[in-house]
């Protein structure tokens, strides 16, 4: 990826994590505000370079503090961060330019179209060339899909469109890190599908993007990587896949013949069997399902359909935390 053109970078910065193939990585990074609230507890944060990594939790976990940390914004209480291989807050003029970070929504003047927004972002970055600046503002307005309505004023643009060039203005530079804290919230099911659609293509170049969500299948949608947060605490942390996996799937068979296809599937040894309306489902037994499907046949069960639906991060949240993952507020 190239380089922007800071002056005095070490070759250490150069690297695309810290040495050990992570871009973000926290030890016991603690914060409590002023009035005595502890908002992150003893926090450790394994990115590794190259993931789509989802930084998931209910309202109020953590996740802003935890970001504007990782930012330099704010002052740690306790514990240690590094991003880009990094002390941070630290080394923030060193980070920061590697860095775009979409953060509580863009900071946009409605009165300017969206291109004049990204042509005053641009301006206002003393590294960037000012005889590039009309390129580089259309090559980013075009990777957000904004080109078309590049002239209207950015107050006429939907809440999707808005954060859309907000994404515009963080990729005004190659950037090895994106950080966007709540990227979807309050868009709607198509913009949402914009957003996610959008970061998936900016991971596929190489990018590591670093996003927070309340929305579990957000996570599960565009995520490889996931750390869950409760009430300051880090839960778990790892591949979505494995995260998931740690929680069981259940055995779902589409039938007619409900009651016999439960019986069946007892006599089978599945736990937890459950008949609703042309389906059973059940934990699945610890035996070859091939045998199972061959018990409901033999007993005349009508099978439509046999399947192990993948368990979800939802399963695995509850398994761990015992609790649903209730969002609300
Ligand atoms: N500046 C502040 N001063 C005091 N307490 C704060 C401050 N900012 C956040 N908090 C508290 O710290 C806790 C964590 O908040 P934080 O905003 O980091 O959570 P979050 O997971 O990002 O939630 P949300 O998505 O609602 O922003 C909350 O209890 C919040 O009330």
């Amino acid at each position: 990826m190239e380089e922007s053109e800071g002056s005095g970078e070490s070759e250490e910065s150069r690297e695309s994590g810290d040495g050990d193939g992570n871009v973000i990585r926290t030890h016991a990074l603690t914060k409590r505000y002023r009035g005595g609230q502890l908002a992150v507890d003893r926090l450790d944060l394994t990115v590794p370079a190259g993931s789509v990594f989802g930084f998931l939790g209910p309202n109020g976990s953590g996740k802003t503090t935890t970001i504007r940390m990782l930012m330099g914004l704010i002052e740690p209480t306790a514990g240690s961060a590094r991003v880009l291989g990094h002390p941070m807050p630290r080394a923030a003029r060193t980070v920061l330019p590697h860095v775009g970070a979409l953060i509580e929504g863009p900071a946009l003047y409605g009165f300017l179209s969206g291109r004049d927004n990204l042509l005053r972002y641009d301006a206002a970055d003393p590294t960037a060339d000012p005889r590039t600046r009309r390129t580089r503002v259309e090559r980013a307005l075009e990777r957000v899909g904004l080109t078309a309505a590049a002239g209207k004023r950015a107050r006429a643009y939907s809440l999707g469109m808005k954060q859309r060039l907000g994404l515009a203005a963080a990729l005004l530079q190659p950037r090895r890190l994106l950080v966007l804290d709540e990227p979807t919230n309050g868009l709607d099911p198509q913009g949402m599908r914009e957003i996610r659609s959008l970061v998936r293509e900016l991971a596929s170049d190489g990018t590591t993007v670093f996003l927070s969500s309340h929305l579990l299948d957000e996570i599960e949608q565009v995520c490889t990587h996931a750390a869950v947060m409760a009430q300051g605490r880090l839960i778990t942390q790892g591949a979505v896949a494995d995260l998931a996996a740690g929680a069981r799937g259940r055995l779902v068979v589409t039938t007619p013949d409900t009651a016999d296809a439960a019986r069946v599937l007892k006599e089978q040894g599945a736990a937890d069997v459950t008949a609703e309306e042309a389906r059973v489902t059940a934990e699945p037994p610890d035996r070859d399902l091939a045998e199972v499907t061959v018990a409901l046949v033999t007993a005349g069960v009508r099978v439509r359909g046999l399947t192990v639906e993948r368990a979800s991060l939802e399963d695995a949240f509850v398994a761990l935390t015992g609790e649903g993952f209730d969002v609300a507020g």
